[in-house]
């Protein structure tokens, strides 16, 4: 469905050097990027402020052509083959809006009909699908500029799909949303995604967002990507660790060490340890545990995707 080879991008901005001099600077923003997305799959593009996010997802909906190498999305070149690409893919940039801002969603709607030139049977049925889904219908009569922005953002996702497109493009989808109308989107786009048909990338700061949609996750900085793969990969290539957090009811005795698991903290006077797990299993701790305390209670914390994002980005 997306296929970039060795694509690049370089700006050029002009620095100030004193009081009348300016000096020209090239800013690599994509570095050879080289990804291929199949059909129906949910990719999760992440990276650091500045990383070449936005700039790849321009060069992909074809709004900026790359410097360098090549770049086609559902089997279309996007800068020259603009037109036709708009019918196949959707845009929604959580920053910026493509709905008529003093038009209620109704007629917005309407008009993105016209637009795409979409038959009306299949226009009705894809709109009656989004407004169950998004509950957009206590707003659709409201004029954009009066809809919050939980409000707008549902509207920008219906009118990003009421052409039917294979592709959908997403730029920061949940920025600014409260955390019931993230909710909302994200189950919205699950939903989506499940049906296999549509093949989604999405860029977003939001970690949970990428946790609640995607397999893949392709993280880039500097232009480039660094990591291509699962986020179980990405949490076993960066060594996370889970977290064993044992009550007992006696104090652990100094000293003590299970092979593969390393102890992080003792709280409550030696009646809390918490241990990570290395290679050994939470069972093996327990049973070691037991064998000199009896364990109250038990807890297991997942290792915390934006931890190991975080790593990930500063080295
Ligand atoms: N039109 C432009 N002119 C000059 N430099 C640009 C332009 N657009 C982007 N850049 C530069 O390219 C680099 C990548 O920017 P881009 O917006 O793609 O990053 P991003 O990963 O989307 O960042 P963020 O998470 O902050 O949105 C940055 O150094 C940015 O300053």
């Amino acid at each position: 469905m997306i296929e970039m080879r060795d694509l690049r991008k370089e700006f050029t901005v002009r620095v100030r050097k004193g009081v009348l001099r300016r000096e020209k600077r090239t800013v690599t923003a994509v570095d050879g990027i080289d990804l291929v997305i199949a059909e129906g799959e949910m990719v999760g593009y992440i990276g650091p402020n500045g990383a070449g996010k936005s700039t790849t997802l321009k060069m992909l909906t074809g709004v900026l052509a790359p410097s360098a190498g090549s770049v086609s999305v559902c089997g279309l070149t996007p800068v020259p083959q603009r037109t036709r690409l708009a019918l196949s893919i959707g845009v929604v940039f959580g920053q910026r809006s493509q709905l008529w801002w003093d038009l209620p969603l109704r007629d917005s709607f309407a008009l993105l009909r016209h637009v795409y030139r979409v038959p009306a049977d299949a226009h009705a049925a894809r709109l009656r699908r989004c407004r169950a889904l998004l509950e957009l219908d206590e707003f659709l009569d409201i004029p954009v500029r009066q809809l919050s922005l939980g409000q707008r953002m549902r509207g920008e996702l219906t009118a990003a799909l009421l052409h039917g497109p294979s592709v959908l493009f997403l730029d920061e989808p949940t920025i600014g949303l409260d955390v019931v109308s993230k909710q909302a989107v994200r189950s919205f786009l699950a939903e989506l995604g499940a049906t296999g048909a549509m093949t989604l990338v999405l860029t977003t700061h939001d970690l949970a967002d990428i946790e609640r949609l995607c397999r893949r996750l392709v993280v880039i900085d500097h232009g480039r990507v660094v990591h291509d793969g699962t986020i179980e990969a990405l949490h076993s290539r960066y060594g996370s660790r889970r977290r064993l957090v044992a009550d007992l009811d006696l104090p652990l005795p100094p000293g003590f060490t299970v092979p593969g698991a390393e102890l992080v903290s003792l709280e409550a006077d030696g009646h809390r340890a918490s241990f990570d797990l290395l290679s050994s299993s939470a069972g093996a701790v327990v049973g070691e545990l037991t064998a000199l305390a009896s364990v109250r209670d038990l807890s297991l914390v997942e290792p915390d995707i934006e931890d190991v994002v975080a790593r990930l980005y500063r080295s």
